[in-house]
């Protein structure tokens, strides 16, 4: 299949949702397809090479512009001039299936969604409050969203969003990773850290729901029982000193799986707004103990059959989380190693990438459906278990 997959979110910084992308495209053309994304900014020839995809397949939309969005900075572009970007993108890929990440808001999948007559497939990332404002113009324009054949959702918080915002039933497929990328070291004596226990924090610990002012009144609790706790953390931010922190700032990723391969907890107390908790597959790929706020999407990651790999802690209390922390250290170091490898190895993407690849053939196959009925005026019908739209298009 010729793939062309949509990125709103600018490819000169990192993120979650450009992690995806760049995954699942070089996923795709591993499996014999032929894939092209276009996203804002520009992406490094290294990054795309690492991903094993061509710098031709990767196509700039333009400069993105810095906007605050939930609880976060998105670098999005929108306009006539990423508008005639998009339409010649789409013109010169005759793809096959059009994919489009997070098209909600002003940005470049909702514009591609407008110009494509091509099969259309929609993943949604987004957990946050329902904003009005998208419903409004979701609702003044049934017939752009009526134009998806088949949708995503990252989980269940972000399918709600989704169906809230557009009316869409999302399949939840979740994110996927590269497990064999991330190494697993045996444990080595007491502590995966060397001497002392350390413990690791990795994200923009400047935006508040990342939770890093969670964690720090917790630390001094969790050094009354283990005073020579080693503390670091990995991500970008503005220049910050804590007493017995220490910034590493943003690392490449062979250094990020390093302290998460060498880590005796790895601390994610985000506090809202996280779709899927894609880090906790990193953490658990690299066999680090995990202590993680009690988020829906959070809970359902370190989830197995078994009950929850790690420990969790009332979101936003940091006495709760500096208990779980201290639970965690008190246990043997290698108790959930196997068991978390596993549970990242599920969303591996030879696990994540077919159940996409099928979800394009269900778009195919809607789109098809709904040129052939409004050709012949045949009743129509949009199965909601397929991840397809509960409106009928109008
Ligand atoms: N190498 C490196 N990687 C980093 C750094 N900082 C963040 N990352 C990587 O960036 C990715 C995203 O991390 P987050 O900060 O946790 O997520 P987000 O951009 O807010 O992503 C959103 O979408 C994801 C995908 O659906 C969701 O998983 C996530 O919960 C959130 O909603 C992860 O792969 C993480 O390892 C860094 O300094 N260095």
């Amino acid at each position: 299949m010729r793939v062309g997959i949509v990125c709103p979110y600018s490819f000169t910084y990192p993120g979650g949702v450009q992690n995806h992308v760049l995954g699942l495209a070089g996923w795709l053309k591993k499996d014999g397809h032929e894939v092209s994304i276009l996203a804002p900014g520009q992406a490094s020839p290294a990054l795309l090479a690492e991903t094993g995809l061509r710098p031709e397949e990767f196509t700039s939309a333009g400069h993105a512009v810095p906007i605050n969005f939930n609880g976060s900075v998105a670098r999005i572009n929108f306009g006539p001039g990423p508008a005639a970007k998009v339409k010649r993108w789409l013109d010169s890929g005759r793809f096959d299936v059009v994919h489009l990440h997070e098209p909600i808001g002003p940005n470049i999948g909702l514009m591609a969604l407008y110009l494509t007559d091509r099969p259309v497939i929609t993943t949604f990332h987004t957990a946050m409050p329902t904003l009005r404002a998208i419903k409004m113009v979701n609702s003044i324009l049934p017939s752009v969203v009526s134009r998806i054949d088949a949708s995503i959702a990252v989980s269940e918080a972000a399918a709600k969003v989704a169906h809230e915002h557009s009316g869409v039933n999302p399949v939840i497929i979740g994110n996927g990773i590269h497990v064999d990328d991330y190494p697993l070291e045996p444990v080595q004596g007491r502590w995966r850290g060397g001497d002392a226990p350390r413990l690791t924090f990795l994200g923009r610990y400047d935006e508040p729901r990342k939770g890093f002012e969670v964690l720090t009144p917790a630390l001094p609790l969790v050094r009354a029982q283990f005073p020579d706790l080693d503390v670091v953390v990995i991500g970008s931010g503005s220049a910050r000193s804590e007493q017995g922190v220490r910034f590493l700032g943003g690392l490449d990723d062979e250094a990020r799986n390093y302290w998460l391969s060498h880590t005796d907890v790895y601390i994610a107390p985000q506090t809202g707004r996280e779709s899927f908790g894609i880090v906790l597959l990193e953490a658990m790929a690299c066999g680090a103990p995990v202590v993680a706020s009690d988020l829906p999407a959070f809970v359902d990651v370190l989830s197995d059959d078994e009950g929850i790999i790690g420990h969790v802690f009332r979101n936003g209390n940091s006495a709760s989380a500096s208990r779980a922390i201290v639970r965690s250290l008190s246990e043997p170091r290698d108790l959930r190693l196997e068991r978390g490898r596993a549970q990242a190895a599920r969303f591996d993407w030879s696990q994540i990438g077919p159940q996409i690849v099928q979800m394009y053939r269900t778009a195919r196959l809607n789109s098809a459906r709904m040129r052939l009925s409004s050709r012949w005026r045949i009743p129509r019908f949009r199965g909601r278990a397929a991840g397809t739209l509960s409106l009928s298009r109008p």
